[in-house]
């Protein structure tokens, strides 16, 4: 009896020790698995399911050619402030709420400070010469030191002050010359007068190719916007080959190159001819190319620059400065059709501020509080560029808890964030008073709004920019009453959208003008 007791006994610390060990192995081989796991298996963003080869490119091609809708619908749909997506062979990852936003351009800038250089882009920009596609390094770091303190600083804006008072001068003029009667192509006069204003301020005269390179700025349109087939399968020599961006892209660049050179035969033409300016003593006035061929001659700002550089950067500034400029007014000028309430304060502000005047100049800008507030709900509904320019992770880190592997291009909708009514009380409605307490502001430290982006890839070209829109809206408010063409009832005018180097207008805008303050 004993002996069967003790043989029981025996047999169940056997099988007890043999659960144990089953025990142990199940905890190490979880834990093992899970390590395992991690490593490979990193925790992604939640996206859109994903096809082989092309990946999440189904949901994007087949739903709106808007692709910041695209998106901003998809990570409504897949509740993914942060959402990865497979484009063809690349890794993305798409940034919809202010936090992702902070964390992207705030907490880790840095690692985000980069950005991808596509087989186009390389070729646009002649292998990423220049501040905007240039990797993020020492050699960046020196030509945006350069571009934000001598370029585009505070003070070189304001000494463009009389090219911008004479352009829009010269748009009054020609508007209150066109016949009575006639409407009034707001779009083309508008791009008109950004365009010579920022040629004038690079190049100084009035620029003698302008046909040409506004030629060239709208295949650019064609070669930077959208995705293309090439870039998605940089692996693939056919899919590049068949797509043809890159020669595109190249031609462009060859043909810019070729105009900017003939740019800077002029300017040392005039220069020799006594008519420009060589003195540091005059260097305030000197128009953009001016300052860079200085710089190349003499040096500064601890950075050597070539002719590849000021052709690049030079190129780079006209591209980004003047559709993003001349489509927000141009969507204000519409805002304002539709909102008369609108139209009605801004226009009583100005008569109130410029009383007997008879024209606008910058200095009366600071008594228009309200034209700002416009400016910058015209932004925040029309953001010009939506997912601002791609970012690329230079280190594997994590996002909102989401592991983003090295190497991934990141978007951030910026569009989608300025129309959430998460963020936004009436989102979708135009209310410049919002803006009225001054709490929020474009200037990098809001992430509910950065239509200028933020971090060390702001944009350096803020008060540039800001201060042709300024004086234009206001202008253009000042000397005109504006009516819609008959049978156009404010909610009817057309808002539709169309994608070029900016979000612009599908259609033109047609205004009917009456002088109220002549020139
Ligand atoms: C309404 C007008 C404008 C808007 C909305 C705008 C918006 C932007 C945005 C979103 C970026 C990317 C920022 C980021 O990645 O965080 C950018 C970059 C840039 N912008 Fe602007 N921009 C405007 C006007 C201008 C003007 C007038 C200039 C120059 C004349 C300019 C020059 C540049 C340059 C050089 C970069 C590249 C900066 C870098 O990568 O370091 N922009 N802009």
């Amino acid at each position: 009896m004993m002996e069967n007791l003790s043989s029981s006994l025996y047999l169940v610390a056997q099988v007890l020790l043999l659960l144990l060990i089953a025990l142990l192995i199940l905890l190490v081989s979880l834990k093992f698995g899970d390590t395992h796991n991690n490593k490979n298996h990193p925790r992604l963003p939640p996206g859109p399911w994903r096809l082989p080869v092309i990946g999440s490119l189904h949901h994007l091609f087949f739903k709106s050619s808007k692709i910041h809708r695209a998106l901003a619908d998809l990570a409504r749909r897949h509740n993914a402030p942060v959402m990865y997506l497979r484009l063809g062979e690349l890794d993305a990852v798409v940034v919809s709420s202010p936090d992702a936003a902070r964390e992207v351009m705030k907490t880790h800038d840095a690692t985000f400070a980069t950005r991808p250089l596509s087989t186009t882009m390389r070729a646009t920009s002649a292998g990423g010469l220049g501040v905007a596609f240039s990797p993020y390094g020492e050699r960046w770091r020196q030509l945006r030191k350069f571009s934000t303190m001598e370029l585009l600083s505070a003070k070189r804006v304001r000494s463009f002050r009389p090219i911008r008072e004479d352009e829009t001068a010269r748009l009054v003029a020609g508007i209150a010359a066109c016949p009575p009667g006639e409407p009034v192509n707001v779009t083309e006069r508008v791009a008109n007068l950004v365009v010579d204003s920022s040629l004038r301020a690079m190049m100084g005269e009035r620029f003698g190719r302008r046909e040409e390179l506004l030629e060239c700025i709208t295949q650019a349109v064609e070669i930077i916007s959208g995705f293309h087939f090439g870039d998605l399968f940089p692996s693939s020599r056919l899919v590049c080959a068949i797509d043809g961006t890159v020669r595109k892209a190249r031609a462009f660049n060859r043909k810019t190159f070729e105009l900017v050179d003939y740019a800077i035969e002029q300017h040392r033409e005039r220069r020799s001819s006594g008519a420009g300016t060589t003195s540091t003593d005059l260097a305030e006035d000197e128009d953009l190319l001016g300052v860079l061929l200085r710089t190349q001659e003499e040096g500064g700002f601890g950075c050597s620059i070539d002719v590849g550089d000021i052709k690049a950067i030079l190129v780079e500034l006209f591209v980004a400065g003047s559709e993003s400029t001349s489509v927000t007014i141009q969507w204000a000028m519409a805002e304002l059709m539709r909102n008369p309430n609108v139209m009605k304060r801004a226009q009583t502000e100005l008569h109130c501020a410029l009383k007997d005047k008879s024209r606008v100049t910058e200095d009366d800008l600071v008594d228009l509080p309200y034209i700002k507030l416009i400016i910058k709900e015209t932004l925040r509904l029309h953001t010009p560029g939506p997912l601002l320019l791609p970012r690329e992770c230079q280190e594997s880190c994590e996002i909102l808890g989401y592991d983003v592997q090295k190497g991934t291009i990141v978007l951030v909708n910026v569009w989608s964030i300025c129309r959430d009514p998460k963020y936004w009380e009436e989102a979708e409605v135009f209310k410049p008073d919002r803006f009225e307490e001054g709490a929020i502001d474009f200037v990098g430290t809001d992430f509910c709004y950065t239509p200028f982006g933020a971090g060390r890839r702001i944009c350096p070209g803020i008060a540039f920019a800001q201060a042709n829109m300024e004086l234009v809206l206001a202008t253009l408010l000042f000397h005109f009453d504006w009516q819609l063409p008959p049978g156009v009832t404010p909610s009817e005018l057309d808002m539709g959208e169309e994608m070029g180097i900016s979000i612009r207008r599908r259609q033109d805008l047609y205004l009917h003008p009456t002088i109220r303050v002549p020139l």
